[in-house]
């Protein structure tokens, strides 16, 4: 029986062998831990060839061409530098039931997650894993989250037998020789392995996408590794964004006193001087990407870029939250995307951009459901087939784009700065078509957290699943929180203790509350920047608001609404709190508060309270 090799020995001093270090012909000065654990792993998975990643042009160049020949990728001839890539039909999304925590103690991975145990996941994995790379090359992509050596910065190296992964790692991370030099004497680096699971035997013709439908996307906290097996897509395969910046992060943020989230990050200035700069927890494909990008319709406002999708925030030496985005790229939604929606993600998709599952017109551009109103005439769909609408939409629902993050025409120019900037608000937000108020101001940090933990969301194609149903999503971390939820409320709630005033503002916003016909009540996108406008008024002490049973609502007038000609019945829709639903509510947040036990913190049991019995005020009011 074949198990997996043990961790890596984190002390560096596991000096290979000289065999083993000719067999993987590891470049010169790589950490010899990482060298023989590069080396278990190929002996493990019988690669054909070893390649180290560097990061160059070149290596980008010579990783296109191998996926063209394959057939991978075709080329997209309207956008220069562009790819589009079609996945195997089943391999589309994050796989949320393959995505399993596996902690020494099922109590430490908590109820919300997928536990297994980690002695038989090695076994199961092992098993999997033997000769899986057969027939392939084996890439080792080092990398650094954050930029190399920076204080908040983490790193890491991914094993992969997919090109489209490391071409994906490429745009997504910073890889290459200074990641490896500065792993070089430490222990802190991150191991993951991936493969696509579909070894070729000699002679045989591979395919296009291969994959396994036998899926495991594991994670090991307490060893901090990633073994990642038949999937290439996306957070499946591309293990240094959700796997490693988010599940194993969240476990070092709890370990070492930061956090580590599923937010946007943006920063907002008006042209008076006030600045408020914003990170951002929405769901999966919730609107980050949009917010992050937004243009302002209100005069005098400019938003600026900073992070799409993950953000790293620690208490500075000035008892304020510091934040950085670890990535380097974007992967984001494309369906939707458009010059109306988001000018500036249209803008920086014009050139070097990977589409994955959109689909081509005939003249060679992409396209997919909502850049423009009517679809082309002779498109080919995302599998590659003639469009036929009654087989569906013409691009995936989850069809993304991977784009470097400088190609973004308002990404602010210290993006990469190590120490990142201090966080004024955080925001909290998901899909509601109903009760969920366009804005609220949470009462204190305690507060915040309740509303965090709280957020649910209609379901999205960002992973496999019924679209749709409303699910508790807290801090939109439900998949991507690698311990126990409960312990992680608990981080959160120590950080406001921690902080004390200079701790962020916390809000929640829904832009997706919807009319009888089902449109949207409120104009959203670049609309939004009037929200933004409110919060920082909150943050600045200059914005009225009023309190009420579930936060602080702006008060009227202090939201500016000019020139939208809203209803004003919309406008009372979307700030109607409707004490009935939220009693409801509070029924099925008192159950899934209670499946947490003991690590539920005190405080949201104290919060929940609070706000039942707020509540029960209001609707004896109106019962009266
Ligand atoms: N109605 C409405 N839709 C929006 C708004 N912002 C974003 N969307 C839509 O929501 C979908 C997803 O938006 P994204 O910004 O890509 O979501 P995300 O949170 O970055 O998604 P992930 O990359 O999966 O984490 C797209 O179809 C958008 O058009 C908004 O303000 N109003
Ligand atoms: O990880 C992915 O595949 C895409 C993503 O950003 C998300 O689902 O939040
Ligand atoms: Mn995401």
């Amino acid at each position: 029986m074949t198990i997996l090799p043990a961790a890596p020995s984190r002390a560096a001093k596991a000096a290979p062998s000289p065999a083993a270090r000719r067999s993987v012909s590891a470049p010169e000065g790589a950490d010899p831990a990482i060298v023989a654990w590069v080396q278990s792993v190929a002996d493990l998975t019988e690669p054909a060839r070893v390649q180290w990643c560097d990061g160059t042009d070149a290596e980008w160049a010579s990783l296109v061409q191998t996926m063209l020949d394959a057939g991978t990728i075709v080329p997209v001839p309207k956008r220069p530098g562009s790819y589009l890539a079609r996945s195997n039909p089943d391999d589309v999304a994050r796989m949320e039931d393959r995505t399993f925590i596996c902690a020494e103690d099922a109590d430490d991975a908590g109820p919300t997650n997928n536990w297994r145990d980690p002695q038989s996941m090695r076994q199961v994995l092992g098993g999997l894993f033997d000769g899986a790379m057969r027939g392939r090359t084996m890439y080792v992509i080092p990398f650094s989250m954050g930029p190399v050596g920076g204080p908040i910065s983490k790193l890491g190296v991914e094993i992969t037998d997919s090109p489209y992964v490391v071409a994906s790692m490429h745009v997504m991370t910073r890889v290459g020789t200074p990641a490896l030099e500065a792993m070089r004497g430490t222990s802190d680096w991150v191991p993951a392995v991936h493969s696509v699971g579909a070894p070729l035997a000699e002679g045989e013709a591979d395919v296009a996408w291969p994959c396994n439908p036998t899926r495991y996307i594991s994670h090991f906290p307490e060893t901090r590794e990633i073994w990642s097996f038949g999937s290439a897509y996306g957070g499946n395969a591309l293990l240094a964004k959700k796997c490693f910046a988010l599940r194993i992060a969240s476990v070092q943020a709890r370990d070492e006193g930061w956090l580590a989230e599923h937010m946007l990050l943006l920063r907002m200035t008006h042209d008076d001087g006030r600045t408020l700069h914003l990170a951002g927890a929405f769901p999966s494909a919730c609107g980050k990407t949009n917010l992050a990008m937004l243009q302002p319709t209100i005069p005098g406002w400019t938003v600026e870029t900073l992070g799409d999708d993950i953000v790293w925030m620690r208490p500075g030496p000035d008892g304020r939250l510091w934040a950085i985005n670890p990535e380097n790229g974007f992967f984001g939604v494309a369906p939707g995307t458009s010059e109306s929606s988001n000018p500036t993600a249209m803008a920086m998709l014009d050139k070097d951009t990977i589409f994955t599952n959109v689909a081509m017109t005939a003249d060679g551009d992409v396209w997919w459901e909502g850049m423009s109103k009517e679809a082309p005439e002779g498109l080919i769909d995302w599998q590659g087939r003639p469009h036929d609408p009654a087989r569906g939409p013409a691009a995936h629902p989850n069809a993304r784009f991977t784009v470097r993050a400088d190609q973004c025409p308002s990404i602010a120019p210290d993006w990469e700065a190590p120490e990142g900037v201090p966080i004024d608000a955080i925001v909290f937000g998901g899909r509601r078509p109903t009760q969920v108020p366009l804005v609220l101001q949470a009462r204190d940090w305690e507060h915040g957290v309740y509303v965090g933990a709280t957020i649910s969301s209609q379901q999205t194609a960002a992973a496999e699943g019924p679209v749709g149903e409303i699910r508790r999503d807290p801090f939109a971390m439900l998949p991507f929180c690698g311990y126990n939820m409960g312990d992680y409320f608990a981080h959160w709630v120590d950080m406001g203790h921690r902080l004390g005033r200079g701790a962020p503002k916390i809000f929640s916003v829904n832009w997706f509350r919807r009319d009888d016909e089902g449109g949207f009540l409120w104009p959203g996108f670049g609309e939004n920047a009037r929200v933004l406008e409110w919060i920082a008024g909150r943050v600045a002490g200059t914005a009225a608001g009023i309190d009420t049973a579930i936060g602080v609502l702006p008060a009227e007038g202090a939201l500016d609404l000019a020139g939208l000609d809203l209803d004003p019945a919309v406008v009372d829709e979307l700030f109607e709190v409707d004490a009935k639903a939220w009693l409801a509510e509070l029924v099925d947040v008192e159950a899934f508060f209670g499946q947490f036990g003991r690590s539920l913190p005190t405080g949201l049991v104290r919060q929940l309270n609070h706000v039942r019995w707020r509540l029960e005020q209001v609707h004896s009011a109106v019962a009266a």
